[in-house]
């Protein structure tokens, strides 16, 4: 879907580039996560992936064509939703979505979505009287207004509640069932986990690693099995290495220990995190 070569970006007035000859590619059909510290250059770069900062050097292919040669077309093809919701607080939510709707040449029929996402009832209702969490539901459907190809999304479930997350996170994975592509940046690890199949992480304008989750808890993971077990009322753990599955002397110890948990040694994402970027999510 997209090819990104060798890409450098600096602000008008600033010394250095925030973004640093960065080369990645996203798959058609894929969820593609791009993630990193705060000020690391995601929003930049997805800014740029998005014609918004169109001076930068080095070059971007969208569907095998040069992205700048793309004209006002390429809106036609994706859908964005940014953190930052988007909308006239003077008109309703329906008011506003029908002023997007002309915007565009294909448009869906809202009223599943927003009943989907439960803002139905509030569809006559001004959207500057939205709560954060409303408004950030309302900007995800005005991206899905034009029956988009590609969806850009910005901390997609930042704001929401476990249950709106939930059904937001569905709907982006019936938006990748249905053949759609996704680039999203989020600082939320069981988010990016649950929905990316592929994750890049970006530091001071550089990519550090890009791969699917589970290859990169392969490697940053130990090859060890955790065994957890009572003994005389402590509970105690012992760790084997992968290779030892097969022995007997596993088998045994499993056997003679009131076992309580095993775990293999993979990381998390998590841990990845603060392995490639040195920055802790915890603060
Ligand atoms: N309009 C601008 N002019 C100058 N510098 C900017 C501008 N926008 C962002 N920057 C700088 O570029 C760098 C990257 O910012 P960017 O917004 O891309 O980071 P980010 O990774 O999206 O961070 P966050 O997770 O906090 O959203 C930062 O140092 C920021 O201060």
């Amino acid at each position: 879907m997209f090819k990104v070569h060798n890409v450098n970006y600096m602000y008008p007035r600033a010394t250095k580039n925030t973004i640093n000859g960065i080369d990645f590619e996203i798959k058609e059909g894929e969820i593609f996560g791009f993630l990193g510290p705060s000020g690391a250059g995601k929003s930049t770069t997805q800014k740029i992936l998005i014609k918004l900062l169109p001076k930068y050097n080095g070059d971007i292919q969208y569907k095998g064509k040069s992205l700048s040669n793309y004209n006002d077309e390429f809106y036609q093809d994706i859908g964005v939703s940014f953190e930052m919701p988007i909308s006239f607080s003077k008109l309703t939510a329906m008011e506003n979505l029908e002023f997007f709707k002309k915007l565009y040449k294909n448009t869906i029929d809202v009223e599943p979505l927003l009943k989907r996402v439960g803002l139905w009832d509030a569809r006559n209702k001004k959207a500057g009287e939205y709560s954060k969490g409303m408004k950030i539901r309302l900007n995800f459907i005005r991206a899905l207004i034009n029956n988009p190809k590609m969806l850009f999304l910005d901390e997609p479930t930042n704001g929401l509640d476990p249950v709106n997350a939930r059904i937001m996170k569905d709907m982006v994975l019936e938006f990748k069932q249905q053949g759609g592509t996704v680039f999203l940046t989020s600082h939320i690890m069981s988010d990016v986990d649950q929905l990316c199949d592929r994750v890049a992480f970006i530091v001071d304008g550089k990519l550090k690693e890009i791969d699917s989750p589970r290859n990169l808890k392969l490697k940053y993971g130990k090859r060890t099995i955790n065994v957890e077990y009572k003994e005389e009322g402590n509970i105690l753990t012992r760790e084997f290495p992968m290779e030892d599955i097969k022995k007997p002397d596993f088998c045994q110890f499993l056997q003679a220990k009131e076992v309580e948990t095993i775990h293999s040694g993979e990381t998390t994402l998590e841990e990845i995190f603060i392995k490639v970027t040195g920055v802790d999510l915890r603060g």
